[in-house]
């Protein structure tokens, strides 16, 4: 990972608003992401923490608002975004019919790399298992076994990363994620849970919500 200088704005949002099912979620939502940085969108369910997140990587393009790419505007930034992030959804992006270790070489990664970043998320030993016959948290560490492969991505946005983790996991994971953060990398995560990490910002999607009922939104993104 190359290392950003810790000024630099790697994601700017500005005005954001999304709609599901003729829903406001939230609107008018801004923040700034920097380098070093990390950022936990916090909300109840259905807030639309989700919906945010696959917005950002452009998943989704019903939405009103500015969103920039280390200064770039959707969706010119997306292709340069899309080379420097590592984005772990809340399914975990696992293949049950994969070992561990063949869903990290499926991601690109060389054997001796993704034995190690077993190790690290301990499934030493669960190597060549199938991942349908492992647990639910062990399957939540085969998915973030990729947060420990070598040159990554300098943008992590995790889904819930910490769902069905034990207590020990838990603690590996924010310790990898520091250790993101001191390299200059950047995180924005959502979480239910509370998590200990140097500088940790909030974002409550509550402050954004509106309550009043839907009637005309016009975004100039939004798909018919
Ligand atoms: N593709 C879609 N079509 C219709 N409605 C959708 C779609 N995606 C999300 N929604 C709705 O938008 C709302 C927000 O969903 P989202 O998954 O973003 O919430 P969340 O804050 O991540 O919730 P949770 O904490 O339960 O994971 C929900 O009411 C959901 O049903």
């Amino acid at each position: 990972m190359s290392v950003t200088p810790k000024s630099q704005v790697v994601l700017q949002v500005t005005d954001l608003t999304c709609i599901r099912d003729g829903r406001r979620l939230f609107e008018g939502l801004r923040f700034s992401l920097h380098a070093g940085a990390a950022i936990q969108v916090k909300g109840s369910n259905g807030a639309g923490k989700t919906t945010l997140l696959r917005t950002l990587i452009g998943s989704s393009s019903e939405f009103s608002g500015d969103i920039l790419w280390c200064g770039d505007p959707y969706p010119k930034g997306l292709p340069a975004m899309r080379d420097s992030l590592l984005y772990i959804g809340h399914r975990g992006g696992v293949r049950s019919g994969l070992t561990p270790l063949e869903n990290l070489t499926w991601y690109g990664a060389n054997q001796e790399a993704a034995l190690s970043a077993l190790e690290s998320v301990d499934l030493t030993g669960f190597e060549d298992s199938l991942c349908h016959s492992l647990s639910a948290g062990q399957n939540r560490r085969v998915a973030l076994a990729r947060l420990f492969l070598p040159n990554s991505p300098r943008f992590w946005i995790l889904d819930e990363p910490l769902t069905a983790l034990d207590v020990a996991g838990v603690a590996a994971l924010e310790e990898q994620m520091a250790a993101h953060l001191r390299n200059g990398g950047s995180i924005l995560l959502t979480s239910h849970q509370p998590l200990s990490l140097p500088g940790l910002d909030a974002l409550n999607l509550s402050d954004y919500t509106v309550f009043e009922s839907f009637s005309d939104f016009g975004g100039e993104h939004v798909l018919s």
